[in-house]
């Protein structure tokens, strides 16, 4: 028998660009029905971030164990600490129908647009280079030195941008919230249409 899937919605982008920032406006949208999937990562809580809520925090020897078990959509190593995607969270809402949503960097990304192709795949734009590294330094999260990573990082992320489904500039949060929830309803449209012609065939059979 068919059975709905939710659909996986993954935003990608630099950091700092604003993924996390868009990400929490979402969610706090009273008709936004989109499960977040909390990422594991071995990087070090920031000042006010909550285990569980932010990201599952784990040692090293931790996730690794995890990766050897199978039990990650994805993962990467992203400035010197690893960051991933639970299965089994993901695949288990999926089944239930219900649509869910990866906040995640660019290599991750590509292994899941390699496993999941019917996916939605957004990559977060910023204005400019020289906006991106300001958003960085205003966050004041992050050391000069970090900061120069996660800058020179961003020029080889953006190369990937063309391997997306669509391009979301976050010049304001607000738009580029109005932008990603109208790409996500047109996907459901599409989808819809192409679920009725294949049970209309099925149903001539
Ligand atoms: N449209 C915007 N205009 C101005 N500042 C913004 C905008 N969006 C986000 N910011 C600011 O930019 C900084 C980085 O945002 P955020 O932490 O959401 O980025 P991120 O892409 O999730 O970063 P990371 O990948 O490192 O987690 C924050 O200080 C945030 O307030
Ligand atoms: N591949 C994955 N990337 C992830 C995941 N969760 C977060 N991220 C990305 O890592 C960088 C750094 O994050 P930060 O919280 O240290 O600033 C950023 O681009 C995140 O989007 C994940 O599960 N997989």
């Amino acid at each position: 028998m068919y059975k709905k899937r939710g659909l996986l919605i993954v935003l990608s982008g630099p950091s700092g660009v604003g993924k996390g920032t868009v990400r929490k406006e979402l969610f706090t949208q009273p008709d936004t029905n989109y499960e977040y999937s909390i990422s594991m990562t071995t990087r070090s809580p920031r000042e006010g971030e909550v285990d569980g809520v932010d990201y599952f925090f784990k040692s090293r020897d931790e996730f690794e164990r995890l990766l050897e078990e199978g039990k990650l959509l994805e993962y990467a190593e992203y400035v010197g600490n690893y960051y991933g995607t639970p299965l089994d969270y993901v695949n288990e809402t999926l089944e239930a129908g219900r649509d869910v949503f990866l906040e995640i960097e660019v290599v991750g990304a590509a292994q899941v647009r390699a496993k999941v192709p019917d996916g939605l795949f957004i990559f977060l734009a910023p204005p400019s280079l020289s906006e991106l590294e300001e958003r960085l330094i205003g966050r004041g999260t992050e050391g000069a030195d970090v900061i120069a990573s996660r800058i020179a990082k961003a020029r080889e992320e953006l190369e990937m941008m063309n391997l997306y489904d669509y391009v979301v500039e976050n010049d304001e949060v607000s738009n580029a919230c109005d932008r990603i929830n109208a790409i996500v309803t047109a996907e459901h449209c599409r989808r819809e249409r192409v679920e009725k012609r294949y049970l209309t065939m099925l149903e001539g059979e």
